[in-house]
């Protein structure tokens, strides 16, 4: 039996990574719903095998009393943010000027979900948390147990901590809404609050049903990893068993910073989620050191805000 069993899972885990990490789905629906049925069987049959990173234990099913609070080490900070192509280039001109040398960013979309925080231990998964004040956020590990883009182990047995934003899909957004309004329950105004009202649930079973996504923009000690840019940093959590956003790109100059903007400014509602904005992040880790924060944001990046 556990032979079988460790069998299910492993087939199952890759689907899972394959189907809501990398949106490549590769087996039929029947298919995974078939083995999974298996390994529930199994595993009731066994109830000793049952071990936390078993697929059977992304559904929720507890109701928590309350959230914990969780100690933020590296401060969670929240960003900067401007709203025209003239502070953009104030911004640039600034870092330009203290690191004495023209600077590259990493340019990302700014996902309009929640802030949360993943620490891993030997490559298991072990807390998640919300932003809270940056210091001190809520423990919402076994909600983001649920959410199936989030791995419950990598790919090599690391321990570190990245951020992210746990979103929910319009697609899934319109859903519930039209469920809530169905059952006379009062709607979400947006994907941004139902993400946020998904994960202060209780109910940890009710959060499984919410469909949220994440996308990893953020990896806490990249020497961890050896990595020195923001953009290497993207590729090897992805190898890691992250999800992250493939719409990112490194960007050398204003012209092409304003043209990666006029881009996604046209392309923000064909996306399947919302955005509010673009992210720049100056792609050299040196910099960030060398330039540090502020008590609330980082000196190394800026959001850039779409008119609403
Ligand atoms: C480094 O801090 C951040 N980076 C981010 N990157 C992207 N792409 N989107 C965000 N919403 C975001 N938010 C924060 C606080």
């Amino acid at each position: 039996a556990t032979h079988r069993i460790n069998q299910l899972r492993t087939d199952l885990i890759e689907w899972t990574r394959q189907y809501y990490v990398l949106d490549q789905p590769t087996v039929e629906d029947h298919v995974y719903d078939e083995s999974y049925r298996q390994l529930t069987e199994l595993e009731q049959t066994f109830p000793s095998l049952v071990t936390p990173g078993s697929p059977t234990q992304r559904v929720g099913g507890q109701v928590l009393p309350g959230f914990e609070k969780v100690t933020h080490e590296i401060p969670m900070l929240s960003l900067g943010d401007v709203f025209s192509i003239e502070e953009l280039s104030e911004f640039d001109q600034r870092l330009q000027k203290s690191v004495g040398s023209e600077v590259s960013y990493n340019a990302e979309l700014k996902i309009d979900g929640l802030a949360i925080s993943l620490t891993y231990e030997n490559g298991v998964f072990i807390k998640g948390s919300t932003r809270g004040d940056g210091t001190i956020g809520e423990d919402i590990t076994e909600n983001l147990k649920t959410v199936k883009s989030i791995p419950l182990t990598l790919t090599e047995p690391i321990s570190l901590e990245v951020r992210g934003e746990c979103y929910m899909p319009t697609k899934a957004f319109v859903a519930l809404n039209k469920r809530r309004e169905e059952a006379g329950e009062a709607t979400f105004a947006n994907p941004r609050n139902a993400a946020a009202g998904s994960l202060r649930q209780l109910n940890t079973a009710e959060t499984a049903q919410r469909q949220l996504s994440t996308f990893i923009y953020y990896l806490v000690n990249p020497e961890l990893l050896n990595v020195r840019t923001q953009s290497e940093a993207l590729k090897r959590l992805t190898e890691l068993g992250f999800r992250t956003n493939n719409e990112s790109r490194v960007t050398n100059n204003m012209t092409e910073i304003s043209a990666y903007i006029a881009e996604y400014q046209a392309k923000r509602h064909d996306l399947s989620y919302d955005i509010d904005g673009i992210v720049l992040k100056a792609n050299l880790f040196t910099i960030h050191d060398e330039v540090g924060n502020t008590v609330k944001v980082p000196k190394w990046a800026i959001a850039y805000k779409f008119p609403p």
